[in-house]
């Protein structure tokens, strides 16, 4: 998670229409706080649970900070990227990968427009071989639900 984060923010800091974002300057635990948060959500510890305030705190800090998003095509092809970079090349694993990173996309920019409400307090996303976990165990996303756990 650490690799595939550190891939991910260089593609992010290189790319000219996500390079702004960052621009104000990044914290130095930005990398390790990502790779805690998908730890967390690929089902490792809940140390971003327990030390960063969790999924909500994570929709938070991209919440309402603009009505447009020219961010969304940007984040996934810089994940598709970083995934094919670091990790075997799995097609299942890149599939459930791609499944998952535009989920996460559309939740995250679903809260930027300026009067978007808050998220409350948001369970973590947990996803397997078989797509999105839901609450009481099920998996739902589309063809995913066929892959072997
Ligand atoms: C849609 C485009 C997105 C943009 C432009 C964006 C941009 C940013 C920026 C500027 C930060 C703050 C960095 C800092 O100053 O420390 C940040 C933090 C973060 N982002 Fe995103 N992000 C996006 C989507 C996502 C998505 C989809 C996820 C999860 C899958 C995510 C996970 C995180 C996490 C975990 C942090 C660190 C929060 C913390 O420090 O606790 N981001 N993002």
């Amino acid at each position: 998670m650490l690799a595939l984060a550190t891939d991910f923010h260089e593609r992010c800091l290189a790319h000219p229409t996500l390079s702004h974002p960052f621009a104000h300057g990044v914290d130095p635990a930005h990398v390790p706080h990502l790779a805690a948060y998908w730890g967390e959500v690929f089902g490792g510890p809940p140390d971003y649970s327990r030390s960063h305030g969790g999924h909500g705190a994570m929709i938070r800090v991209h919440a309402n900070q603009c009505d447009e998003d020219p961010f969304s095509a940007a984040f996934v092809e810089c994940f598709d990227a970083a995934v094919a970079a670091v990790l075997p090349g799995d097609t299942e694993l890149r599939a459930v990968l791609g499944d998952y990173i535009r989920a996460a996309t559309a939740e995250v920019v679903a809260y930027m427009p300026l009067s978007a409400a808050g998220p409350g307090d948001p369970p973590m996303p947990r996803w397997t071989w078989a797509g999105r976990q839901g609450l009481d165990g099920s998996v739902s996303t589309g063809d995913a639900v066929t892959r072997t756990p």
